[in-house]
């Protein structure tokens, strides 16, 4: 859109669509379109919403998770999928991204969808024993290792990668390294959570994965202005006023009751 002065005199609908109040006055853009976030940017709005607004982490995984399965239904809803049963696979890295990725396989699961699980590097905290509990005792499957890419394209309608989010750093490290590389070999789409896994989480990854859904928890990352997949949706509606006051973050509004927003 024309870039032209915040007046106030508009409303914001949703992301970058704006009604003018006045017919006079010029309307805003630019000016407050949604933030993307730096991973320190990111990292720190993390840590405030535990430290200073006293969530814990189960309370936004469990958002997180739900958002990411309801995102995950919204582009590929399970009528809709090619094969049956309506197998995905979920592949979850060893921090809260892969936390995301239980919660997200054991929703998928009262959706109707049959999510096996990938966990090679699991944690011994609490939370995720007891998300990886919750996940058994619902009948998820639990794969001992990768399959090949064609193993995956014959078996699985969709690939959720829970891989990694804002807090990856540096060279990929093993088992990932060779998980990542089938994913770059499937057709299948992979739905990714937070941020496609291996990309950089500011600049993107030109020769990495590249996602068909990607589903940016509390605000997108800059990675995502590298994101050319079909849906990027917004989840993870938690974010309380006064802190995206703070961090100027600029959420577009959600629909009614729902906990994603479809950004495109
Ligand atoms: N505030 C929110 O929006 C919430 C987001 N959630 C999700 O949490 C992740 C961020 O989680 P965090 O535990 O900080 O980190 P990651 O999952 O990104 O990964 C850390 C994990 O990965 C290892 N690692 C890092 N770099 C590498 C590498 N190059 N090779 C191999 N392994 C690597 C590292 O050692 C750690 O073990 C966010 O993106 C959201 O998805 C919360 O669930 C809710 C609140
Ligand atoms: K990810």
């Amino acid at each position: 859109g024309s870039v032209l002065t915040h007046t106030g005199a508009c409303t914001r609908i949703s992301n970058n669509i704006y009604r003018k109040d006045l017919t006079h006055r010029p309307a805003c853009t630019m000016a407050n379109t949604i933030k993307y976030l730096g991973q320190e940017e990111a990292q720190h709005i993390d840590e405030e919403l535990f430290n200073e607004y006293s969530f814990s982490v189960d309370q936004l995984m469990e958002l997180a998770g739900l958002s990411c399965a309801t995102a995950v239904s919204k582009g590929y809803p399970v009528q809709s999928l090619p094969k049956t049963p309506p197998r995905v696979l979920v592949i979850c890295g060893p921090g809260n991204n892969g936390g995301d990725g239980l919660v997200c396989a054991r929703h998928l699961k009262l959706f109707g969808y049959e999510p096996s699980v990938l966990y090679p590097k699991r944690s011994n905290k609490p939370l995720f024993q007891n998300l990886t509990t919750q996940c058994e005792k619902m009948d998820i499957s639990f794969l001992t290792e990768m399959p090949e890419a064609d193993v995956i394209d014959e078996a699985y309608n969709l690939v959720i990668d829970a891989i990694f989010g804002f807090s990856f750093k540096g060279a990929v490290r093993e088992p990932f390294g060779e998980i990542l590389s089938q994913l770059k070999k499937i057709t299948v789409p992979i739905a990714s959570v937070d941020i496609p896994s291996g990309w950089d989480v500011e600049n993107g990854s030109p020769h990495g994965i590249q996602p068909d859904m990607l589903i940016s928890l509390t605000a997108p990352k800059k990675a995502a202005h590298h994101f050319k997949g079909r849906y990027h949706f917004l989840g993870g509606r938690f974010v309380p006023p006064a802190l995206e006051k703070k961090y100027e973050l600029n959420l577009p509004q959600y629909p009614g009751t729902d906990c994603v927003h479809q950004l495109n």
